[in-house]
């Protein structure tokens, strides 16, 4: 390993967004290294193959270089270390997401877009994208948004964001494809640009530790993919997350009255939200391939629930005890015999997706969930998964203030009452909004939530083990 290798190894494992935290890493390898500036500071972005268990994995880091003892107080938590990068001198490289200085560079190559260098198709090996009628704003001053989860976004003043994936799979990504497929809708934050490479296709590490050479012998084969996404920034937007733990807060100030009469009920947002998500539904149906799932097909997604279900349980013993019961629900999934109609979908629905603007509610996020291929997250799906995936939400708002509190036992009848309202306007503000009425098909709304809740188990144990008992404790509760 090269030194900057060696510092990427001690400090991508400790980011919130390395999706890896299961497995220690056997190799790490700099596949794509890009100049975008040259000067000082300088900007370059890396694409990191990173091998664990015998399986590559990449990962976009943008990285700032400056002279070594001269990066600023205010950079000093962006920090990755100081390494010769053969300039002389050593440099302090450091997460250029940080740097106004920097990022200040990729929004104006965004604005500039195509049709400046580089051309379509290739050349540049960092290619700046503008999607058709767009025109970007420059001279904006950037902002890590808090909050960082499976990627990094930028504020730029009011205007953008702009979503720098982490990990990244071949291809383009969702979020930019659905997007895109949506823009117009008053449900979406309007796409303006993206940021796109090449990278290898290559998912085996090799025993000699060059990660990512795929066995081919020569050059490996690679794919253009997206590196970041440009947005409209949802300026008047509150997270729906925050706005559901308001209301839960209120309610837990007064349990013994029933959630509707307490302060800060929520079903009146939580029906609005079920009526713009089947709106979204029904505009990634108009503008996206369908299908209908055959009995076949069904029966390999049940298969699919299991597999996960035996990967959580060989990882988080505590869920052993559930899988007879879990495995009854996927079965019986697997026997419906009524057709079930697929299409693209959100894929990892939650109430951290969802934002209330003045106007309504906006989703955001239509990446799918983060640690599962990418290839999967482009199957069309039935829409009722996302329905679970926000079901599965509610659960998580009433039950995550109760986690280590004294207060528990008391407040759980409460915790069950908020969570089973919202459920039930949420449904019915989906089926009014033209969806289906997810109440008519519990088998399959029952899988759904299952299988989400098996990958929360994963979830949390990688990334915040504390909150492990909150899915644990909900499939103790569905399946008791
Ligand atoms: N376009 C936007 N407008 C306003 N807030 C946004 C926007 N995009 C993201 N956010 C905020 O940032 C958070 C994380 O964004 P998200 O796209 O879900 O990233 P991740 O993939 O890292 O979870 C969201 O929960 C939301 O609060
Ligand atoms: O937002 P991401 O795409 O990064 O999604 C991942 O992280 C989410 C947590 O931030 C996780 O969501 C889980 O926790 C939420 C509360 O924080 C809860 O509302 C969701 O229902 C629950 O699934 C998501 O699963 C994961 O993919």
């Amino acid at each position: 390993m090269t030194q900057l290798e060696e510092l990427l190894a001690d400090w991508i494992p400790r980011q919130r967004w390395f999706a890896g935290k299961g497995a220690p890493i056997d190799t790490l390898r700099v596949e794509g290294d890009h100049p975008l500036l040259g000067g000082e500071p300088g900007l370059r972005v890396l694409v990191v193959a990173i091998g664990q268990r015998g399986t590559v994995s990449r990962y976009q880091v943008l990285l700032g270089l400056r002279p070594a003892g001269t990066l600023p107080e205010e950079l000093a938590h962006a920090a990755i270390g100081v390494c010769d990068l053969g300039f002389g001198e050593p440099r302090a490289v450091y997460d250029a997401a940080h740097d106004p200085e920097l990022t200040e560079l990729l929004l104006e190559r965004l604005a500039e877009g195509p049709g400046t260098p580089p051309a379509a198709g290739g050349g540049e090996p960092v290619r700046f994208r503008r999607l058709p009628g767009a025109t970007v704003r420059t001279g904006l001053r950037s902002l890590v948004l808090k909050g960082e989860q499976s990627n990094t976004s930028l504020v730029y003043g009011e205007d953008y964001v702009l979503k720098a994936f982490r990990r990244l799979w071949p291809g383009v990504n969702p979020d930019l494809a659905l997007t895109a497929a949506l823009a117009g809708s008053p449900y979406v934050a309007r796409p303006y640009a993206w940021i796109e490479t090449d990278i290898s296709t290559g998912t085996r590490a090799d025993a000699d530790g060059t990660a990512g050479a795929g066995g081919t012998g020569g050059r490996p084969p690679t794919t253009s993919t997206t590196l970041a996404m440009l947005q409209e920034y949802m300026r008047s937007a509150t997270d729906g997350w925050v706005l559901a733990a308001t209301s839960v807060r209120d309610l837990y100030a007064t349990p013994e009255l029933p959630p509707g009469e307490a302060g800060g009920d929520f079903a009146g947002e939580a029906e609005r939200l079920g009526a713009a998500t089947a709106a979204v539904h029904r505009a990634l149906a108009r503008e996206l391939p369908t299908d209908v799932l055959t009995p076949a097909a069904l029966r390999e997604l049940a298969g699919a629930m299991m597999d996960r279900l035996h990967l959580a349980t060989s990882e988080v013993p505590e869920l052993h005890p559930y899988v007879g019961v879990l495995r009854t629900a996927y079965e019986a999934f697997a026997r419906v015999d009524e057709p079930l109609p697929i299409q693209r979908v959100h894929g990892d629905y939650h109430l951290g997706q969802v934002v209330r603007t003045d106007s309504g509610w906006v989703l955001l996020d239509f990446e799918g969930e983060p640690a599962t291929p990418v290839a999967d997250r482009q199957r069309p799906s039935s829409p009722l998964r996302d329905v679970a995936g926000m079901l599965r939400s509610f659960d998580y708002a009433a039950r995550y203030q109760l986690v280590g509190s004294s207060r528990a036992p008391e407040l759980a009848p409460a915790a069950r009452a908020w969570a089973q309202r919202n459920r039930e306007a949420f449904s019915a503000g989906y089926a009014f909004g033209g969806g289906v009425d997810p109440e008519k098909h519990q088998t399959v709304l029952r899988a759904f939530e299952y299988d989400k809740a098996v990958y929360e188990v994963l979830y949390e144990a990688h990334h915040r083990p504390s909150w492990l008992r909150i899915p644990l404790d909900s499939i103790a509760a569905l399946a008791a």
